[in-house]
């Protein structure tokens, strides 16, 4: 290894993801160019770099960084190129030229030691010192964790994604552990943590090892839906991820069962091994169901049938036999579930069953599990309804760094009856914080479609409540008159029951267009967003427009699909600010949508005048600023509600042109295109045709190949996933405690 100091002149190349970066350096009087992973790099800064010379075939002799030492700047010019060079949020050129035109060379000294005295300069308040001033520091600390922590290979991308984690403490987790990563940080998975952990030295026998091990493969079987895994294939598949015998995987579960650290419950054939809070909340979601449907409620003062007649004339319509029991069955049930496919009069049960509540003057609380499915049961029931998040008021505990719900069995709803549609989109954690926070006499209604795809979360619970027998279900299953007339509705139901489908009937709502191969489909597919739809129709490409892909990789794919439907939608344009990133270009007018839920992501609309904060996991938005100067990219959702991201936050948010149709769970959508082509097999499922069909309310395209159109409504596998949450609650029938 060889050390060589000196002045960066030129960035030359600069990946804001990766942070592998090619540069220009003075040394020796000769410019010579430099490359590695060197994130915080900045024209006009003196470094030291340790690396070897390498020969590159196009670029020639170049210098190869594996670590470097930034040394701050000296004389004015370099601190100019310094701050000037954006690398500290807050100031550009012209601040960093006022700032040095102040304080001259002791410029960094004042924003290290006494960042307050930039309030003498001109356009610089207290807040925006205090925060040039912490974002130094912060590079400071992410220039020395990335010396640190390279000697274990660690790269600067994840030293960007490690010190958001913990901050000042980066170094000290790390070191004490690397395992922890796999476990805290998105994109560093156990083989990362891993292959540190050995250049560290730890042995592959180490206890850490073993244990992150098997959590690990139980954190990987609930991003598969599983709530638990049979033990004999747990250590299967801990033991093949380790590379360690069986035995020691054994060993190691009756000890992590012994800690506290995970629960075993015995099955009929073995252990069920279970992380504890999924064993809590299967436990306490059986538990608590059962308790609140057991409740004996005092007999109701007025005659429903009386109630029901009111209503029907009252709206002009008459319901049919299972509307009816719904409706009978939500005043007398601690517990009622109605399920239905669309069209079936879900929405028009819901809305009988809260005028009669109304009628009584009792209170009704009303929500979904995502603000889109929230927004639309608004809509519909003209009353509030919220997310289920805030209807248990989630907070924020400093103290344990945690998401928190306010309301729980401490500090239950103080509500008579819940209402919770999309239900088959709640997992297993969520329906137990719901139901904690929901006291005896309290009567739950839960709406949802069983046959659409599973929560994104571990568990089965719709179904599982369903399929058990122990709550009351209503089954709508008559599709209305008004409903027939859509063809969306009617192949939904044909692909429930593996029935050939209605297509390209005249003047309806439902195409097929057949395309033999993935180019055709995806010219297709630009055509029609771009140039039919909206000048056949009117609708408007961006958003009244969504397509929906069921994989993410291949041609026909949501990555690839972006990248030409950006480039058609919103092409470049040299008024439209654009930021270039390692796979992908975010430009101004481009549709995104946020991938994850994040409570805390504040918002605000352009006027200032309404606050507030949450973005959701599938929240669609569309970019609205760019500033590069501060590294941020502004997202207007909603319309009105304006988000800043960092461009290192910019894992949150992708591109939405085209979406996962998992993704598109409990949204609504005018218009929705699928492509249909080959996928792997688990892929090309009849409750994934079914789920993206039913997401369109006027018009469905497919574009593709019939045969494997007829090849999904066909596959019915659904793939199982481990819940004994049905088991559970049977075992009540079973021990005859049931009373009702
Ligand atoms: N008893 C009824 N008699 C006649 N029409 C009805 C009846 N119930 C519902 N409908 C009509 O059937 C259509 C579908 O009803 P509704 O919207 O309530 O169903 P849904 O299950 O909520 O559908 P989706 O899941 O598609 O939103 C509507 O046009 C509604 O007016």
């Amino acid at each position: 290894m060889e050390k060589i100091k000196g002045v960066i002149v030129d960035i030359v190349f600069k990946n804001e993801e990766s942070g592998y970066t090619v540069a220009s350096l003075e040394f020796e009087n000769d410019i010579i160019t430099i490359v590695g992973c060197m994130p915080t790099l900045t024209i006009g800064e003196t470094i030291e770099v340790e690396g070897k010379w390498i020969s590159h075939k196009i670029y020639g002799i170049q210098f190869e960084v594996s670590s470097f030492l930034p040394s701050t700047p000296a004389s004015v010019d370099s601190i100019y190129a310094y701050l000037s060079s954006g690398i500290i949020k807050g100031i550009g050129p012209k601040m960093a030229q006022k700032i040095i035109d102040k304080f001259g060379v002791n410029s960094l000294d004042i924003i290290q030691m006494n960042p307050e005295k930039l309030t003498l300069v001109d356009g610089i308040g207290a807040k925006k010192a205090e925060r040039i001033g912490k974002n130094f520091e912060e590079n400071r600390e992410l220039r020395n964790l990335i010396m640190n922590l390279s000697k274990y290979g660690i790269s600067a991308n994840y030293c960007l994604k490690i010190y958001k984690k913990y901050k000042s403490r980066s170094i000290e987790v790390v070191e004490k552990n690397p395992y922890k990563l796999a476990e805290d940080i998105k994109g560093i998975g156990f083989k990362i943590a891993d292959s540190i952990a050995a250049k560290m030295g730890i042995s592959p026998y180490s206890k850490d090892r073993i244990s992150q091990g098997i959590i690990y493969t139980l954190n990987q079987s609930l991003s598969e839906g599983h709530t638990f895994l049979p033990k004999s294939k747990l250590v299967k598949k801990a033991s093949n991820l380790l590379e360690v015998e069986e035995e020691y995987i054994r060993d190691m579960i009756i000890k992590l069962a012994f800690e506290q650290k995970i629960q075993l419950q015995k099955g009929s054939i073995e252990d069920n091994v279970y992380l504890i809070p999924y064993y809590i909340s299967e436990n306490g979601v059986c538990k608590k169901l059962i308790e609140l449907s057991q409740y004996e409620f005092e007999d109701i003062k007025i005659n429903i049938e009386e109630e029901i007649k009111k209503i029907e004339k009252c709206e002009n319509i008459k319901l049919a036999k299972n509307q009816k029991e719904a409706v009978v069955q939500s005043v007398k049930s601690g517990v009622l579930v109605i399920t239905g496919g669309p069209g079936t009069g879900k929405t028009t049960t819901i809305n009988a069953i809260i005028k009669v509540f109304e009628n009584l003057k009792m209170d009704i609380s009303l929500a979904a599990p995502t603000g889109r499915a929230a927004k639309r049961m608004s809509e519909t029931t003209q009353k509030e309804a919220k997310t289920i998040h805030r209807l248990l008021e989630m907070g924020y505990s400093s103290e344990e760094n945690e998401l928190v719900f306010m309301r729980d069995e401490e500090d239950p709803l103080n509500t008579d009856v819940i209402i919770i549609d999309e239900v088959s989109m709640v997992d297993i954690l969520l329906m137990y914080n719901l139901l904690k926070a929901v006291k005896a006499g309290t009567r739950v209604i839960l709406v949802g479609d069983c046959d659409q795809l599973p929560s994104v979360g571990p568990g089965n619970v719709l179904k599982d409540i369903i399929d058990s027998n122990v709550i009351k279900v209503v089954k709508l299953n008559e599709i209305f008159r008004q409903a027939k007339e859509s063809m969306i509705v009617v192949n939904a139901h044909k692909i429930n029951k593996g029935e050939s489908l209605n297509l390209n009937v005249k003047d309806k709502d439902f195409y097929f267009i057949q395309k033999n191969n993935n180019e055709d489909i995806i010219k297709e597919i630009l055509n029609l967003v771009h140039k039919r739809l909206p000048d056949y129709y009117g609708f408007n490409s961006m958003k009244d427009i969504q397509i929906l892909s069921p994989m993410r990789k291949g041609d026909t794919g949501v990555f690839n699909l972006n990248i030409h439907l950006q480039n058609v939608l919103n092409p470049k344009d040299k008024l439209k600010v654009e930021e270039s990133f390692q796979k992908r270009t975010f430009r101004v007018g481009d549709k995104v949508m946020q991938i994850k839920n994040n409570y805390t992501k504040k918002w605000e609309t352009e006027d200032g005048e309404d606050k507030g904060e949450g973005i959701y996991n599938g929240d669609i938005g569309y970019i609205y600023h760019i500033d590069k100067e501060e590294r941020n990219i502004y997202v207007i959702f909603d319309e009105v509600k304006i988000v800043s991201y960092d461009y290192s936050e910019l894992d949150e948010i992708e591109h939405s042109f085209c979406t996962t149709i998992h993704k598109s769970q409990g949204s609504e959508f005018p218009v929705v295109i699928i492509p249909i082509t080959w996928a792997p097999p688990m892929l090309l499922t009849r409750n994934l045709l079914y789920t993206a069909v039913t997401r369109a309310k006027k018009l469905v395209v497919l574009v593709g190949d019939i045969k494997y159109l007829n090849y999904m409504v066909n596959n019915n596998k659904i793939y199982s996933r481990y819940s004994n949450l049905k088991l559970k609650l049977s075992k009540f029938i079973e021990a005859g405690l049931l009373t009702k």
